[in-house]
């Protein structure tokens, strides 16, 4: 689904990204994990054409994403409050993204509605503008935003930093759903080993640009990871 090739970011002469190849599968959970500066962010963000490699590429469904916009309509992604609009309120930005993806207000009603817990009564209809939102509140705007349409692939960069640990349960819950019942492809980039390694059947680590581990999550994944942290 998505392969990267040769894929590396160079800022003034100091390589933070260098990853030679790397596949994604289609319906695979793959989780991201590696201290600050390893590179995580700047990989998504190449991956979503936002930043332009210093050499390499990222295809998706074996087009460059440079070459095309194809792959942004079957991917979702919620990097950073950047993301959302937030002179909006959360209702007003949910029409705007549902009327991108041709939503009706039933099918918007119906979307929604799967995320009422996760929402805890503090989104919708409270006529906040997401600028007021709690950090933790816009992180549900954007990941629900990023969800819409049904994409078949979602990039989020930390979701569970910020929620509260319920929602942090409620959260894992729903992307495990999503993944299960709608084939979804998900890239997350996570500090929270316990979560990432719960909810992700891959994991990858990061360190200096370079990727130092991949393995498939087992039971002892979780350890391992501690250990690495730990030993660093
Ligand atoms: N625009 C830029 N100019 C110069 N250096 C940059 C730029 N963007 C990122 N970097 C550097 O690239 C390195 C990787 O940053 P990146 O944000 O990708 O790391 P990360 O793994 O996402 O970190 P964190 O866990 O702290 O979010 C860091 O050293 C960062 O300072």
């Amino acid at each position: 689904m998505i392969d990267v090739k040769e894929l590396s970011k160079t800022y003034k002469g100091v390589e933070v990204v260098n990853i030679p190849e790397l596949s994604i599968g289609k319906g695979q959970s793959f989780g991201l994990v590696g201290n600050n500066g390893a590179g995580k962010t700047t990989f998504f963000r190449m991956i979503l054409d936002l930043i332009r490699p210093t050499t390499g590429y990222v295809t998706s469904k074996e087009v460059d994403v440079r070459k095309t916009e194809d792959w942004k309509y079957y991917t979702g992604s919620f990097l950073d409050e950047s993301f959302l609009i937030d002179y909006l309120t959360p209702d007003e930005y949910f029409d705007f993204v549902g009327s991108l993806h041709n939503y009706s207000p039933g099918d918007m009603k119906e979307f929604l509605e799967q995320f009422e817990q996760l929402f805890n009564g503090e989104i919708i209809g409270k006529k906040k503008y997401i600028r007021d939102l709690s950090k933790g509140n816009q992180k549900k705007v954007g990941i629900v935003a990023a969800l819409m349409g049904n994409p078949e692939v979602i990039l989020l960069d930390e979701p569970f930093a910020n929620l509260d640990p319920t929602t942090q349960i409620r959260l894992k819950n729903i992307l495990k759903d999503w993944k299960e019942n709608h084939q979804l492809t998900m890239l997350i980039s996570s500090h929270d080993l316990n979560h990432v390694t719960e909810v992700c059947e891959r994991i990858v680590l990061m360190e200096k640009g370079d990727v130092k581990m991949d393995v498939e999550t087992n039971e002892s994944t979780l350890k391992e990871l501690e250990n690495y942290f730990s030993d660093y």
